[in-house]
């Protein structure tokens, strides 16, 4: 194994028909780096995950896993995945599947191991078709592990998973990371990516918006928003005050996303001396993220 990197994405772009799903997106990851890749709906999250593993073939543009194709890299066992609706068979039990998926790999983990580390340990005789969506994922998660692979790639990996199934998820994603080994995993939850992962890189349309360390992430988002009951006001009214990303505006009552709150607050009484009701507040997680995106949407 040389030196490079784990994966590298250069340009990568895939249309379907008018849509560009993904837009020259490139993005190079190092052996032992967790990285969340972010966005809304339709950002082009699985479009990139499904040509890092080499199921979709880009329209331009290059992957590079392990120093060489995505197929080569799967085929070497270098890779272990984890979709969003692998299928499972009904009638096998989680036993079963885990030695049939063991036996296929040329250096998998052994069966105990990949049942240990996806906690499935009560549930080994249980049939796959009799499982709850939390405890299916959690299959297909040690399904991911069985071949030992140096590079995880897990789309929406905890959406059907409850608060403590998600811990343990984690818990074991933390472990596998430890020992160098790479973890790629897309999500809708920032906050998810905040407590799990070293980078985030965040796509919207298909492009990358921002892409560092979640702290710096977060940190270029920063801002405020005003709520205030505003009489008479208009949407593009309070766009257009200085200071101001986005406006919400229903029955009277407006939430400006601010860039500049300070600002934002003085227009907003120079053209609306009779705004109350005025709170000001700092941008949670979600709203963050949200002006990021919608703040790009508009440019
Ligand atoms: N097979 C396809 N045919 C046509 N359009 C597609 C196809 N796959 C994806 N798209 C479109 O490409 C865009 C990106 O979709 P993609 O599934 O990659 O986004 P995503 O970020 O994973 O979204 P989500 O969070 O909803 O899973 C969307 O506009 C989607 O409708």
């Amino acid at each position: 194994m040389t030196g490079g990197p784990a994966f590298a994405l250069h340009g990568l772009t895939k249309r379907f028909g008018q849509v560009t799903a993904v837009g020259g997106v490139s993005v190079e990851v190092a052996p032992g780096e967790v990285v969340a890749l972010l966005g809304p709906n339709g950002a082009g999250k699985s479009t990139t995950v499904d040509m890092l593993l080499g199921l979709t073939k880009p329209d331009a543009g290059e992957v590079i896993v392990a120093g060489g194709s995505p197929r080569e890299a799967v085929d070497r066992g270098l890779v272990g995945a984890m979709m969003q609706n692998g299928a499972l068979l009904p009638d096998v039990t989680v036993g079963e599947i885990v030695a049939l998926v063991v036996s296929t790999h040329e250096k998998p983990l052994p069966a105990e191991e990949v049942i240990a580390r996806a906690g499935l340990g009560k549930l080994v005789k249980r049939r796959c078709g009799k499982l709850s969506g939390g405890e299916r994922q959690r299959v297909r998660f040690a399904l991911a592990l069985a071949g030992d692979p140096r590079l995880l790639v897990l789309d929406e990996p905890t959406a059907a998973m409850d608060v403590d199934g998600r811990r343990a998820f984690w818990a074991a994603i933390r472990e596998f990371a430890a020992g160098g080994r790479t973890v790629l995993f897309a999500t809708h939850y920032l906050a998810e990516a905040e407590d799990y992962a070293d980078r985030v890189v965040l796509l919207r349309h298909g492009a990358v918006v921002a892409d560092g360390p979640v702290a710096e992430v977060r940190a270029a988002v920063s801002g405020r928003v005003l709520r205030s009951v505003v009489p008479g006001a208009t949407e593009a009214g309070l766009a257009a005050l200085p200071g101001v990303t986005s406006v919400q505006l229903r029955g009277g009552r407006a939430e400006l996303a601010c860039a500049d709150s300070d600002a934002a607050i003085r227009a907003l009484l120079a053209a609306h001396p009779d705004a109350s009701g005025i709170e000001i507040t700092a941008l949670g997680l979600e709203e963050a993220f949200l002006a990021l995106t919608a703040e790009e949407a508009a440019a």
